[in-house]
């Protein structure tokens, strides 16, 4: 990074364990005006074991389009590794972190959340994005060696992408879709990004944010969350309900693609992370798509071109990344082939889906 970009970068970048009361620009004066709804029925929780778990999956898209998974198959030591990992990093003095800063057009490296350019407030949090290898960036945060880090995040990187296929054929599989069906037959190709989410103690936590709202631009997302609650899903006519972390268990958000791919028969879950006073929370989400070269559309067996039209045009993820980082929460309605009606509000606004209501 250049001196004028590193200076550009500082104006945006502060260190939040260093801040003891709320600044005004990182003061969200809606959250408190939505609470959390009081809903007793939580998050499905899914054991990847039971012969019935194909259906589970399914009513949990349909219901909420976020579930928890048990019997996942990821050894506890790899989670336990990997939460380490991400707490070495984000624990490194701030100034260490700069030097693996994300570039202005970049998407891997060290930085705030790529949505805050949409919101006029910040965010209580700090990101670590990687897309390739890591050892280009742990060269610069540890030039001494960066001991096992690269091998953990290789490691995760692998497992997550077993699971993340495995989860991706029971939706499929939920919708009457068998492998023949698919035509970029298949996933093990798929693509992905892991995003460490740190979200330090936070001094006026009830005023504060530690990511927006918005839906994930993936196929599907697999996050662990260390065991400080913050991550909340919105379900339509409940609100904002708390995904409670469940020790070993991994939560899977149903990503805008999916909406694609499914001709809107599952949703992406409206998703954002609320922060707390003591505890500094963290999590890791593994990020899931399609190859580069394949084209997402609705898939054919579930549209018959009279009854049920195509909702949405075919797009590539990385063409859909980059309507997302120009549109954000209009992303989805930019790929629509039916009129949107004009039903978004403003992202500051937490009470309500800024998702696009379609009208066929
Ligand atoms: C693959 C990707 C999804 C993501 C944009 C990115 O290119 C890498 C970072 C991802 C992330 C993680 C935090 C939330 C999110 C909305 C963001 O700002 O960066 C997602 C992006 C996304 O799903 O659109
Ligand atoms: O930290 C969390 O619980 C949410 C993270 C998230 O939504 C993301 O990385 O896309
Ligand atoms: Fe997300």
């Amino acid at each position: 990074m250049s001196l004028q970009q590193q200076n550009v970068f500082r104006e945006k970048h502060v260190d939040l364990n260093s801040i003891k009361e709320l600044p005004d620009s990182y003061t969200w004066s809606s959250v408190d005006s939505c609470p959390s709804s009081n809903s007793s029925e939580p998050v499905p929780v899914i054991n990847l074991e039971d012969p019935n778990a194909m259906k589970h999956v399914g009513h949990a898209c349909k219901t909420w389009g976020v579930f928890q998974v048990t019997n996942h198959g990821i050894p506890t030591s790899l989670l336990n590794s990997m939460e380490a990992s991400g707490r070495k990093l984000f624990s490194l003095p701030f100034q260490q972190k700069l030097k693996a800063a994300r570039l202005p057009d970049g998407v891997s490296g060290y930085g705030v959340a790529r949505i805050s350019s949409f919101f006029p407030k910040l965010m209580w949090s700090e990101g670590f994005t990687l897309v390739d290898s890591p050892h280009h960036h742990a060269q610069k945060l540890w030039p001494q060696g960066s001991g096992n880090f690269c091998d953990v995040i290789e490691e995760y990187k692998k497992e997550m992408n077993k699971l993340a296929n495995k989860v991706m054929w029971l939706i499929l599989g939920s919708l009457g879709i068998k492998k023949e069906d698919i035509k970029w037959g298949e996933i093990k190709e798929a693509c992905a990004a892991l995003q460490l989410n740190s979200y330090p103690s936070c001094p006026d936590p009830d005023r504060a944010m530690g990511l927006a709202a918005h839906t994930d631009s993936t196929l599907l997302t697999i996050l662990h969350q260390n065991n400080t609650s913050g991550l909340q899903a919105h379900r339509e006519g409940v609100g904002w309900v708390t995904v409670e972390p469940i020790e070993g268990a991994l939560v899977v958000n149903i990503g805008d693609l999916v909406q694609i791919l499914s001709n809107g028969l599952y949703s992406s879950v409206l998703h954002r992370a609320m922060v707390n006073r003591t505890q500094h929370r963290l999590s890791i989400a593994y990020l899931y798509g399609p190859p580069s070269n394949v084209r997402i559309a609705p898939l054919s067996k579930l549209t018959d071109n009279v009854n049920i039209p195509p909702l949405y045009r075919a797009v590539t993820w990385s063409e859909y990344l980059g309507t997302k980082a120009k549109h954000f929460n209009k992303a989805l309605s930019f790929v629509s082939l039916c009129a949107p009606t004009s039903v978004f509000v403003d992202g500051n606004d937490n009470n309500k889906s800024n998702k696009s209501v379609l009208v066929g």
